[in-house]
């Protein structure tokens, strides 16, 4: 496993298929530092790759899962080189580099639950969005807080956000940077379900995720890839995905197992991906 400054990458239980990763820069509320970036595509990038971690549980150390920025690293975007459209097309680049960390999320074919407690804040909330399944313990708290900072959120809360709690909500939060709490984004539909404390989150997001883990890992990264791309295209051409998925993946050992398993009235086992 890398050694990562700003996160921690574990198993809690080798062989669950359940990979953890927290944010863990607890003294700062991880905040998203800029080392932050390359390390969280890398962690996703190799959990893809790694045939034993079927689900990924992401999480903060100690009381909050996120900050947001890291306030004290934003001065270091205004890049000046002397010519005005040099430094924007710069930043552009900057700014694209930091959203690809955030979407590496969504490229890894292995569901991503985020299990929030505390804060949720600005660069947080980008982070939750482009999650696969959200929960929440009673404590946590939410806010799209870039418009107070002066900016336009742009690392992926206002492109994934109205898909989730409905554009009218999105623009509402958006704009008032109003915080939330976690029984709000249960109405919202941001969270599927928030639990009592901070143990039951544990507790709880431990049995859904190795709940998945023990599914069929083909059944369930097809699943991920068709809703993704369904979300970004019109039903026809999301009917259109899927049968090409399944044209070359329905027929499989895990479709048979599951088959086998129904009728001989056992569990099934699946290998891995
Ligand atoms: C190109 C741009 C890309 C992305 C842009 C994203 C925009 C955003 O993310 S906007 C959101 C920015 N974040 C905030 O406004 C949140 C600020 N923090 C807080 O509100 C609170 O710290 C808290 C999260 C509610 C937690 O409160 P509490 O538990 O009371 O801790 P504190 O005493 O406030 O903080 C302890 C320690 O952490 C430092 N810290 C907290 N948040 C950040 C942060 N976002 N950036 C940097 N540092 C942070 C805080 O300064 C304290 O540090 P000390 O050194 O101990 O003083």
């Amino acid at each position: 496993m890398e050694n990562y400054k700003t996160l921690q990458v574990f198993q809690k239980f080798p062989s669950s298929g359940v990979f953890h990763i927290n944010l863990n820069r607890p003294s700062q509320r991880n905040a998203l530092s800029r080392d932050f970036f390359p390390e969280f595509s890398i962690a996703f990038q190799s959990l893809d790759q790694n045939p034993n971690a079927s689900v990924i549980v992401l999480s903060g150390t100690g009381d909050h899962f996120c900050s947001g920025i890291d306030i004290k690293t934003l001065n270091s975007f205004a890049n000046d080189t002397g010519d005005r459209g040099r430094s924007g097309e710069r930043l552009r680049r900057d700014i694209k580099y930091l959203q690809e960390a955030i979407t590496a999320i969504e490229r890894c074919r292995k569901p991503v639950i985020a299990a929030i407690k505390g804060a949720c804040i600005g660069g947080g909330i980008d982070i939750v969005t482009a999650c696969d399944i959200r929960y929440c313990s009673k404590d946590a708290f939410f806010s799209v807080k870039e418009v107070d900072m002066g900016l336009t959120a742009d690392l992926g809360t206002l492109q994934r956000l109205p898909g989730i709690v409905g554009f009218g909500n999105a623009m509402e939060l958006a704009l008032t940077g109003r915080r939330f709490s976690g029984q709000e984004a249960k109405e919202l539909g941001l969270v599927s379900r928030v639990f009592g404390s901070k143990e039951e989150l544990d507790e709880g997001v431990k049995i859904i995720a190795e709940g998945i883990a023990a599914k069929s890992p083909l059944a369930v990264t097809g699943t991920k890839a068709v809703l993704l791309r369904s979300r970004d295209s019109s039903v026809e051409q999301g009917l259109d995905y899927v049968a090409t998925w399944n044209s070359s993946m329905l027929v499989s050992d895990d479709l048979m197992e599951a088959v086998s398993a129904h009728l001989q009235k056992r569990k099934p086992t699946f290998s891995k991906l």
